[in-house]
C-alpha cells in the first residue's frame, strides 16, 4: 500500500469541501452519478470507435445504501481507471486557472456567493461534504491489470492499494458523517432521500440508475433525453437541472432554445444562453463548444465545430441523426452537415438575442452586459452575419445613460448628418471628456462611446450600417454639416503652424487648425488611415512592437492660448519661450485624451517653470 499526498490545489479544494462551502450537500450524489454516466459514455464510445472488446449490453449505475454501516455506494460498469489514472485524476486538479479560482472561491465562502462557487465544478471532491472517508475501487476496461483501491479521509493524504478482485468499472463508497439536518446533512442512506435526489438532479441521465437487487431492483430515473421532448412537457426546473449538468453553472440560464430539423438531415438541439459570463470567457484555453450526440449516443464534449468562437458562451446539446458514430474531431471540421447545423444554430442564437432586445429588454440588458464583448468579435470573424450582429448590438452613447442600437441612433441623426460618429477609449468618462467631443457636444451631435478593447478592431471591419459610414471623431478631418458656414479665423495662422510643425516634428506629422474644438486649445487626431493610439497600445501589450504612428495636432484658433501664441510668434518669431510653449501645448493635448506623456518629468518641469512666472 502506498500513501501519497494530494497536490496543493487539490488539498485546498478539499479543505473547502470538508468545511462545507455549499449549503446544498445533496449535490455530491449528482456529481458521482454524473461521473459514472461519463464513464459509461466513454466505454460505449471506446467499443464503437476503437473496437475495444467489452460487454456493453447492460451499462448501468447502481446505488446501494447501508444504514447500519452508514455507507452509500455508487457503482458503474463503465470505462474505469488504471492505477496511474487514479493518481493523476483524483489526486490532482488539472484544470487551468484552478489556483486563481480557489482564491476567489475562498472569498466567496465568506460572502456565500453561490453563483461564483457554481462556476467551479467540484466533482468527486464534493463527497467530502458528507463523508469522513471515501473509498474508490476501480478497474479499467480492456486491460488485464489489477484493480486499484483509493481511500482518503479528505485531509492531506490518500492511500493507494491493489484490488485484485475489482470488476471492470468504478465503485465509490462514501462513509457518511452523522446526520445533522440543521447543517443540511441529511440521512443519505434513506431510500426516499436518494430517490428524491436522483429524480431532481439526474432524471435525464441516459443510463438506468438502479437501486435494490433481484426482484426489488428499481430504476429511479426516466432516462428521457430532454432535447427530444416537446417544450410543453418539460418543466423549467428540469431544463435548469440539465443546464447545470452540462455547464456546471449554478445560476439558472437566461434563455432556453429548442431546435428541431426534419427532412433530409435531421437533428435536434437544446441550447442555453447563460445569465452570467464564466470567469474564463476571454481565456484561450477555456472549455467551449457544445455536446454532440448521435441518435441519443453521447459522442463528445466541447465540440467547437458546432458553434463559432464568438458565441462560445452558448451551452447545450446537438443530437444529429445521420452522422456516423465514429465521427472524429478532424472529420467534424469538414463535415457538410455539421457546417449546416452550425449556420442554423448561429442564425437561431442571433434571432433569439433579437427577440430579447425587442421583447425582453431587461433580459437583453443582462445578456449584452455579460456577453456583448464576445458577440462583437463576430463582426470581425463572421462577415456573413455582420448585419445581423449589428442589428442586435447596443452601444453607450452621448444621447443618454441607456445603450442604443444603431437603428435607434439613425432615427436621431441631425439633418445633413451622413455618418455615424463614434469615439473609442478606455472608459466612458475618458471618452466623454475628450477634447474631440467638444464641437459634437456643443452642436448636439450624438456620438457612440466605445470602450471595449474589441471595439478598436471591429470598427475597422464594418464599413457602414444602413448606408451610413462609421466615423471616428478622432480621425481624419471633420466637417460637421453645421460648421460649413463658420467664418474664417482672424489673422494668418500659416507661419505659426509651420513653426510648430518644425518644433514638434518628432511628435506629430502635421499641425493644423481644428473644427472640432470649442473650449480646449488643442487636441490630437489620427490620420484617416492610421491605427489609433489605443490599438497601438494593445499591439504593444501583446508584444508586437510596431512603428510609432505620428498623429496630427489640431489647434483651436478661438482659444486665447492659440491666438496669443500666434500674436507672440508674429511679434518675435525667435522668442526663446516659444518652443517650450509648443511642447506644453502638445503635452496638454495628450493628457486631455488620457494619453501617456513620453517624458512626464520634463513636462512637469516646463509647467512648473511657466507657473512660477505667473505667481
Ligand atoms: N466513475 C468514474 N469512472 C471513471 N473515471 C472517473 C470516475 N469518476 C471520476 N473519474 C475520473 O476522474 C476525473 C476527475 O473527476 P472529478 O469529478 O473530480 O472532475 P470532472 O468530472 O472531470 O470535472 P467536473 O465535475 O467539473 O465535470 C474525471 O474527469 C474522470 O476522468
Amino acid at each position: 500500500m502506498e500513501t501519497l499526498e494530494f497536490q496543493a490545489e487539490a488539498r485546498q479544494l478539499l479543505q473547502l469541501m470538508v468545511h462545507s462551502i455549499y449549503s446544498n450537500k445533496d449535490i455530491f450524489l449528482r456529481e458521482l452519478i454524473s461521473n459514472a454516466s461519463d464513464a459509461l459514455d466513454k466505454l460505449r464510445l471506446a467499443v464503437l470507435q476503437d473496437g475495444l472488446e467489452a460487454d456493453t449490453s447492460d451499462l448501468h449505475i447502481e446505488i446501494e445504501s447501508d444504514a447500519e454501516a452508514r455507507t452509500l455506494t455508487v457503482r458503474d460498469n463503465g470505462i474505469g481507471m488504471t492505477h496511474d489514472e487514479v493518481v493523476a485524476l483524483i489526486g490532482t486538479i488539472a484544470k487551468s486557472g484552478t489556483a486563481e479560482l480557489l482564491a476567489k472561491l475562498k472569498e466567496a465562502t465568506e460572502t456565500k456567493d453561490a453563483a461564483l462557487i457554481g462556476q467551479f465544478g467540484v466533482g468527486f471532491y464534493s463527497t467530502f461534504m458528507v463523508a469522513d472517508k471515501v473509498t474508490l475501487t476501480t478497474r479499467k476496461a480492456g486491460t488485464d491489470g489489477h484493480g486499484t483501491r483509493w481511500e482518503s479521509a479528505g485531509e492531506g493524504t490518500y492511500t493507494i492499494d491493489d484490488a485484485p478482485d475489482a470488476p471492470v468499472g468504478t465503485s465509490v463508497t462514501v462513509h457518511l458523517r452523522p446526520k445533522d439536518e440543521e447543517d443540511a446533512l441529511f440521512d443519505y442512506t434513506d431510500e426516499w432521500k436518494i430517490k428524491e435526489i436522483v429524480k431532481r438532479y439526474s432524471d435525464f441521465i441516459s443510463f438506468p440508475i438502479r437501486m435494490g437487487s433481484g426482484d426489488e431492483a428499481a430504476t429511479l430515473n426516466s432516462m428521457k433525453a430532454l432535447w427530444a421532448r416537446p417544450r410543453s412537457e418539460v418543466s423549467d426546473e428540469e431544463y435548469h437541472q440539465f443546464y447545470r449538468h452540462i455547464s456546471h453553472d449554478w445560476t439558472d440560464p437566461l434563455e432556453i432554445i429548442n431546435m428541431r430539423a426534419e427532412g433530409t438531415f435531421e437533428y435536434e438541439a437544446l441550447l442555453f444562453l447563460p445569465a452570467r459570463a464564466p470567469h474564463d470567457l476571454f481565456q484561450r484555453d477555456a472549455r467551449r463548444g457544445l455536446q454532440l450526440y448521435v441518435k441519443r449516443v453521447f459522442i463528445m464534449d466541447d465540440s467547437r465545430e458546432l458553434i463559432p468562437d464568438y458565441l462560445r458562451f452558448v451551452k447545450g446539446v446537438v443530437d444529429a441523426a445521420d452522422l456516423s458514430l465514429n465521427i472524429s474531431r478532424e472529420i467534424l471540421q469538414q463535415d457538410r452537415h455539421i457546417q449546416m447545423i452550425r449556420r442554423r444554430l448561429v442564425k437561431k442564437v442571433l434571432s433569439t438575442i433579437k427577440d430579447l432586445l425587442n421583447n425582453h429588454p431587461e433580459k437583453y440588458a443582462t445578456f449584452w452586459r455579460e456577453f456583448g464583448r464576445a458577440v462583437k468579435e463576430g463582426l470581425l470573424n463572421d462577415p456573413d452575419n455582420q448585419k445581423a450582429i449589428l442589428d442586435v448590438a447596443t452601444f453607450a452613447s452621448t444621447a443618454g445613460d441607456e445603450p442604443t442600437t444603431l437603428a435607434a441612433y439613425l432615427e436621431r441623426v441631425k439633418e445633413g448628418q451622413e455618418e455615424i460618429y463614434y469615439l473609442t477609449g478606455e472608459s466612458r468618462s475618458q471618452v466623454e471628456n475628450s477634447p474631440h467631443m467638444e464641437a459634437f457636444q456643443a452642436q448636439g451631435y450624438e456620438v457612440l462611446i466605445l470602450t471595449d478593447p474589441v471595439d478598436e478592431v471591429w470598427v475597422e471591419a464594418v464599413p457602414d450600417y444602413d448606408g451610413k459610414k462609421l466615423q471616428s471623431i478622432a480621425r481624419g478631418s471633420v466637417d460637421l454639416p453645421s460648421e460649413k458656414e463658420k467664418p474664417e479665423p482672424e489673422g494668418d495662422f500659416g507661419p505659426l503652424l509651420t513653426f510648430l510643425g518644425e518644433k514638434l516634428e518628432e511628435q506629430v506629422k502635421e499641425v493644423r487648425l481644428s473644427h472640432r474644438l470649442t473650449t480646449s486649445a488643442a487636441c490630437l487626431v489620427s490620420d484617416a488611415n492610421d491605427i489609433t493610439p489605443t490599438l497601438e497600445k494593445m499591439y504593444r501589450a501583446m508584444g508586437q512592437e510596431g512603428p510609432r504612428v505620428k498623429r496630427i495636432l489640431e489647434l483651436n484658433p478661438d482659444h486665447p492660448l492659440v491666438s496669443g501664441l500666434r500674436e507672440a510668434h508674429e511679434r518675435q518669431a525667435d522668442d526663446p519661450a516659444l518652443p517650450d510653449t509648443a511642447e506644453l501645448l502638445y503635452g496638454t493635448a495628450l493628457l486631455a485624451e488620457g494619453g501617456d506623456l513620453e517624458d512626464p518629468a520634463r513636462f512637469a518641469k516646463l509647467l512648473a517653470d511657466r507657473l512660477a512666472r505667473t505667481v
